[in-house]
C-alpha cells in the first residue's frame, strides 16, 4: 500500500515542519503551491542573475576518453593537453567514448528509480544522520542547517574502499557494484591524465592521494516535478569535495555552471558523462584548476535524477598542493594541507554555499 504524505513521519527543522522526503510531499493530494520551507530566494548580488546556454564561440570542452586509453601516442598527448585546457579554463567537461555501455547506466538509472520508489519506511532505514555513515538517505542538504529546504531526495553510498549497498530494490547491488566498478577505473584513468598535464607523472595522484583505498562515493539524486519551480531550487550553488565528480542524468535537464558570473545550462545530453574538478583536485594543483561551482535547479514536467560518483583520496590523506608544483618566488602554496576526512565534516557541518568550506584552506 502506498504511504501518503500525512503517514510518514515529520521532521522538524528551524521550527517548520517538513515532509522526510519531496517524493513523499509530492504524493500529497493537497500539493498545488510551494510549501513556504521550501522558497529559495536568491541572496540581493543575485537579483540579476544571468542564465543562458553556452556561446557558441565558447562551448562546453569535450573529451574523448578513447583517445587517453586507446589512442596513438600524439593522440594521447593531445588529449591531454584538452584534459588540462578543460580543467583550467571550465573546471567541467562531457566525456565521451568511455566504454561503459548503455545498458549498465540505464540499468542503473531504473535501481535508483526502484529504490526512490521503495516504502517510505523502507528508505527510512536508511535515514543516517553522520557525514561518515557508509549509506545515507535524506532530503534537502541538511535538514538541521538549511535556511530553506531544498527540493531534492538523496542516497548517497560508499562504495570503495569498502563496498556498501541497501539491499533493496532486488537488483540494486549488482547494478551498483557494476557501476562503481566501471566508473572507478575511469576516474583512476582520467587522474593519470589529468597527472600528466600538470607535468607531474602518470602516477602522481594514485600515489599522493592513496587511491588504493581511495573513498569512491555514488551519490544518487532525485528532484520529483515541482509546482512552482521558479520559486525552489533542487541543490544551492556549491563545489565538490574530492578529485573529480563524474555525473549521470536520466535525460531531464536542470544542471548549471557558474562561469564568469554567469549561469549555464548543461543539456542532458545522452552517451555522455559529466565530469567536474572537485575542491581538492583544486588544492592538489594549488589553484591552477578550479572547482566549479554548480547547481541544480527543479521543473514541473518531468522527474530528474542525477548520479554522481565522486572520486576521492583515503580519508586519511592530507590533501595539499603538490610540492613539485610550487615555487616559493612565484607559485607559494596558496591552501594549507587539510585531512580528507577533516575537510568531510568541516562541509558536512556548513550550509552548502558556494566554496565556503574551500575558503576554510585557502591561505
Ligand atoms: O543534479 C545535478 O545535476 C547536480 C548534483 C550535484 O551537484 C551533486 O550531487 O553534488
Ligand atoms: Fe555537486
Amino acid at each position: 500500500m502506498a504511504t501518503t504524505a500525512s503517514e510518514v513521519g515529520q521532521v522538524q527543522s528551524n521550527n517548520r515542519k517538513s515532509f522526510t522526503s519531496v517524493k513523499a510531499l509530492t504524493e500529497s493530494p493537497q500539493l498545488t503551491s510551494l510549501p513556504p520551507s521550501y522558497t529559495y530566494t536568491t541572496n540581493s548580488d543575485d537579483e540579476h542573475e544571468i542564465v543562458t546556454d553556452p556561446e557558441e564561440d565558447d562551448p562546453i570542452p569535450v573529451i574523448d576518453y578513447s583517445l587517453l586509453v586507446a589512442g596513438t601516442p600524439d593522440q594521447r598527448a593531445k588529449t591531454i593537453e584538452d584534459l588540462g585546457k578543460a580543467c583550467e579554463e571550465w573546471g567541467f567537461f562531457m566525456l565521451t567514448n568511455y566504454f561503459v555501455s548503455k545498458s549498465i547506466m540505464e540499468k542503473m538509472v531504473d535501481e535508483v528509480f526502484a529504490f526512490f520508489n521503495l516504502r517510505e519506511e523502507e528508505k527510512q532505514e536508511y535515514a543516517g544522520k553522520d557525514v561518515m555513515d557508509p549509506i545515507r538517505y535524506g532530503t534537502s542538504s541538511n535538514v538541521s542547517m538549511d535556511k530553506v529546504l531544498f527540493w531534492r531526495d538523496f542516497l548517497k553510498i560508499v562504495v570503495h574502499p569498502e563496498f556498501h549497498s541497501p539491499m533493496k530494490p532486488p537488483g540494486f547491488r549488482e547494478a551498483l557494484a557494476e557501476y562503481s566498478r566501471r566508473t572507478w577505473k575511469l576516474g583512476k584513468e582520467l587522474l593519470r591524465g589529468i597527472s600528466e598535464s600538470l607535468g607531474l607523472g602518470v602516477n602522481y595522484m594514485e600515489h599522493r592521494m592513496n587511491l588504493d583505498s581511495g573513498l569512491q562515493m555514488v551519490a544518487a539524486n532525485l528532484y520529483p516535478p515541482c509546482p512552482q519551480p521558479e520559486l525552489a531550487m533542487g541543490i544551492p550553488p556549491h563545489s565538490d569535495h574530492g578529485l573529480l565528480n563524474l555525473l549521470m542524468q536520466n535525460g531531464v535537464s536542470g544542471l548549471q555552471l557558474l562561469r564568469n558570473g554567469k549561469w549555464i545550462n548543461v543539456s542532458s545530453t545522452s552517451n555522455c558523462l559529466l565530469v567536474f574538478v572537485s575542491d581538492h583536485l583544486e588544492v592538489l594543483s594549488n589553484g591552477k584548476y578550479k572547482s566549479v561551482v554548480h547547481r541544480a535547479v527543479v521543473s514541473n514536467k518531468a522527474t530528474r535524477i542525477s548520479l554522481a560518483v565522486v572520486i576521492a583520496p583515503s580519508l586519511d590523506t592530507v590533501v595539499e598542493p603538490a610540492k613539485e608544483l610550487l615555487d616559493s618566488q612565484n607559485n607559494p602554496a596558496a591552501y594549507i594541507g587539510m585531512k580528507h576526512r577533516d575537510y568531510l565534516q568541516l562541509q558536512s557541518s556548513n550550509r552548502l554555499n558556494g566554496k565556503s568550506v574551500l575558503d576554510n584552506v585557502k591561505i
